[in-house]
């Protein structure tokens, strides 16, 4: 059996995310994986993302950075509970904080990776450390504050 995401245990209506959603049809659709005690996602980007010629726009890393924190954060929160990310209650989480250090210059003519790691887990709230490599060279980190979705920020139709 293929594992699941992180992304796709969330329920249809959190899942239209332009970085993460598996329901945007124009979005990143990133998928988001448990490695050890890091997490990872991988990326290809298109042509069109370009900054410069030749590298990737900076927008497009700190979406990547961003969405694969906050599904980590998912992830972490159900892990620290002893629990399946296909269980209730529903743990989601939005971006409080995104900072993001350029680097390097990133290429874009191959495959990102961009691993995640738990910094601290409080609370209502999660903090992740994130890197993005080009070809195994770090060219941006990314530190995120999530924090659990506020009932104010229910999903509208
Ligand atoms: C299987 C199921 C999985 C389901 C999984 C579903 C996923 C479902 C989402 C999907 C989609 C993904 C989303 C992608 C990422 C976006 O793009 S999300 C969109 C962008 N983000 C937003 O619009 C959020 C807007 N802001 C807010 O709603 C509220 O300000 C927040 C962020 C929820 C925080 O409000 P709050 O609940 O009142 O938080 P508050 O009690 O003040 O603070 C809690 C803690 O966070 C800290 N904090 C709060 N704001 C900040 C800040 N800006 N900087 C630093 N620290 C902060 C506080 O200091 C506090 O820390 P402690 O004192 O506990 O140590």
């Amino acid at each position: 059996m293929t594992e699941r995401a992180f992304q796709d245990y969330y329920p249809d209506d959190v899942s239209h995310c332009y970085g993460c959603g598996r329901l945007n049809e124009k979005g990143h659709q990133i998928k988001s994986y448990w490695d050890g005690e890091e997490t990872v996602t991988h990326y290809t980007p298109e042509p069109y993302h370009t900054a410069i010629p030749g590298y990737v726009y900076g927008g497009l890393i700190a979406s990547l950075i961003d969405c694969h924190s906050t599904g980590t954060a998912a992830a972490a929160a159900y892990r620290a509970e002893g629990r399946g990310m296909d269980t209730e209650p529903a743990l989601r989480f939005v971006t409080a904080s995104l900072h993001v250090d350029f680097l390097a210059p990133t290429p874009i003519d191959g495959p990102l990776e961009i691993r995640g790691k738990i910094k601290e887990i409080k609370g209502k709230k999660v903090i992740i450390e994130s890197t993005l490599s080009a070809g195994g060279k770090v060219c941006a980190r990314g530190e995120v504050v999530a924090v659990k979705m506020p009932d104010a920020m229910k999903p509208k139709a």
